[in-house]
């Protein structure tokens, strides 16, 4: 008797629909222009769109899925039991993505497994300086440790929103990827999070080309779209929820991504109590050799430590 498609199938599908009523909430705040910026912490922004974008996206995701665990950035009670308004309701399934030929390892996966991490607006420094591309919704679909799969949305592409997606062994769409220069390395890295270490860090990759960008997402992006051969990122600050999507995108396309010690970051809801990526974020394009960036990364760390 068929089955019908298995739930990681459509837990993807959904993110991708609900990301797109997430990014018009997001197009509207910037629209009315009232962002409503609150600081969480030593500047750690939230602003009305980070609000409502995860209002949306995890009531919707409630609503279907009652037993998968959701761990979302912004600290928000009401979101947990709201009565969801029709037009955030999870509709019109891509049957691109439900038709996917779901890997053997994933097909008998229950709720109870699932973690999806939310971050329902990456980028929100660069969302309240105008920076709008640099604005990310990163839905990531977690098994039990591993990030299976995840959607990248952006809510001001061509200001009516782009999502790519990736499914762990299956495969991506939504985008074309694409190669990085075969000349000079490209590096990207943080734009407003820059200190004294990461550039100490950066120096040591030199000679190469810099791009300082806002945004987890927004960098994982470059590196799919060619921009980039790798996102660097050695400090602590980003958490599971920033990565979580981007890193399921980028290996679904063939890509990595670890701490600094080449080790990918578990997704179990246990990691809901310290989400922090403690030993950075370092990811690669599908072409560019994890493991020899890494040995570039680890001298580079051990050159710094004993100058120190
Ligand atoms: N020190 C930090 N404090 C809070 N969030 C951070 C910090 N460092 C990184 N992040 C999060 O990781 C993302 C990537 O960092 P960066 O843009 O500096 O490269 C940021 O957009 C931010 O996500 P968010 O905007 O969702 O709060
Ligand atoms: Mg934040
Ligand atoms: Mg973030
Ligand atoms: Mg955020």
């Amino acid at each position: 008797m068929a089955q019908g498609p298995a739930l990681v199938c459509r837990l993807l599908a959904s993110s991708v629909s609900v990301a797109h009523k997430a990014g018009k909430i997001i197009r509207d705040v910037m629209q009315k222009g009232d962002l409503g910026i609150i600081d969480k912490g030593e500047n750690d922004l939230q602003t009305e769109a980070d609000r409502s974008a995860q209002r949306c996206i995890v009531a919707s995701f409630k609503n279907l899925y009652p037993n998968v665990n959701i761990v979302a950035e912004e600290v928000d009670k009401i979101s947990q039991n709201l009565d969801v308004p029709a037009d955030w309701l999870i509709t019109d399934l891509d049957p691109k993505i439900l038709d996917l030929e779901c890997p053997k390892s994933l097909q008998g996966v229950t709720e109870d497994q699932v973690t999806i991490w939310i971050d329902p607006l990456d980028g929100t420094s660069e969302f309240t300086k105008g920076l709008i591309d640099h604005v990310t919704i990163l839905i990531g679909v977690c098994v039990n440790d591993e990030a299976v799969a995840g959607v990248i949305y952006q809510p001001f592409w061509q200001n009516r929103g782009r999502a790519l997606w990736g499914l762990v062994g299956s495969g991506v769409g939504g985008f074309e990827l694409k190669e990085p220069p075969q000349t000079k390395k490209v590096y990207v890295t943080t734009r407003s999070h820059y200190d004294k270490a990461i550039e100490k860090f950066i120096d040591g990759l030199k000679p190469c080309e810099i791009i300082r960008v806002g945004g987890a997402g927004n960098k994982v992006l470059y590196i799919l779209e060619g921009k980039a051969h790798a996102y660097v990122y050695p400090s602590a600050g980003c958490k599971r929820w920033d990565t979580a999507a981007p890193e399921a995108v980028l290996r679904a396309a063939g890509g990595e991504l670890t701490d600094v010690y080449g080790n990918k970051y578990s997704y179990s809801k246990e990691n809901e109590k310290d989400p922090l990526n403690k030993y950075g974020v370092f990811a690669t394009a599908p072409s560019y050799n994890h493991t020899e960036f890494m040995k570039l990364i680890c001298d580079i760390q051990s050159k710094n430590e004993k100058n120190d």
